[in-house]
């Protein structure tokens, strides 16, 4: 399924944080959303998947329109990880898991063999088997991130909207998610910090500066040494991937950009 942001303009008690916003993710593309603290990436997502109401602009889902769908019908298509991941739960790992399947239930019905298979499947994918039975509340940072992942997944949704979630993750468990998304192959819209993995991993990139767009297409386009020193302020080097050939960003960490 194909995800449209159009001209999306989204305010927080009036004060206006997001405008014109246009972002696309073609079926099947993992389409990035990146920008410095404060752009506008998690408000951005959070209308997508529907936590916030945009005061102007919408977000179609293969031309339909996300708000006209009733909540459990959105739910079957959009699946998100948000930035907020709290929630005590007193709720073992897979039941977290399962909590991803309940779109598909009636009132109180159980689980079936889809269900479960679903469950098991995403937590197989995801590192979390040997976790399962685990309470949530025990676990790390980064296998809670995990198990609200394989929520996600066990959503089995057409479009994965994932707000920073290589997040509290090491680098093998960034690489296995990273390395999942593409496998798996759902429409994605993420943000992502971490500009090296957004241009690995990444059809397309959504530059956020101020709330606004300021560049969308292929990473190797749209991350230039001008581009990061206008939005980011750094001073950077653009290369080749000695192992992969994608876009390498070598930061000069030592000075700003103009310093
Ligand atoms: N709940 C809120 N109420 C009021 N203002 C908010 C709220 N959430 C975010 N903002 C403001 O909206 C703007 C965009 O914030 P947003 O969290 O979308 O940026 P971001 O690009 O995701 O930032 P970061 O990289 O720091 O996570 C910021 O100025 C922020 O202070």
């Amino acid at each position: 399924m194909r995800i449209d942001v159009e001209d999306l303009r989204v305010a927080y008690a009036g004060r206006t944080v997001l405008a014109g916003v246009r972002v696309v993710a073609e079926d099947g593309e993992i389409a990035g959303v990146v920008g410095p603290n404060g752009s506008g990436k998690s408000t951005l997502l959070r209308t997508v998947y529907r936590h916030l109401r945009p005061t102007a602009g919408r977000v179609l889902l293969d031309g339909a329109d996300l708000r006209a769908l009733s909540a459990s019908r959105a739910a079957r298509h959009v699946a998100a990880l948000p930035q907020e991941r709290g929630g005590d739960f007193e709720l073992s790992v897979r039941e977290i898991v399962a909590m991803g399947r309940t779109p598909y239930k009636r009132a109180f019905a159980g689980d079936d063999d889809t269900d479960r298979a679903a469950v098991e499947r995403a937590l197989a994918d995801t590192g979390l088997a040997a976790h399962a039975g685990r309470r949530y509340t025990d676990l790390s940072g980064g296998e809670r991130q995990r198990a609200l992942l394989a929520k996600a997944f066990a959503q089995d949704p057409d479009v994965l909207v994932l707000d920073e979630p290589t997040n509290h993750l090491d680098v093998r468990h960034q690489t296995e998610l990273l390395t999942l998304l593409r496998v798996r192959r759902r429409t994605t819209l993420l943000s992502l910090h971490d500009l090296n993995a957004a241009a690995a991993v990444c059809d397309r990139l959504h530059v956020l500066h101020g709330g606004a767009v300021v560049a969308s297409g292929p990473p190797r386009e749209v991350l230039t040494p001008a581009l990061l020193s206008r939005v980011f302020g750094v001073r950077a080097a653009v290369t080749d991937h000695p192992l992969t050939g994608d876009p390498l960003i070598a930061f000069d960490h030592r000075a700003p950009a103009g310093g």
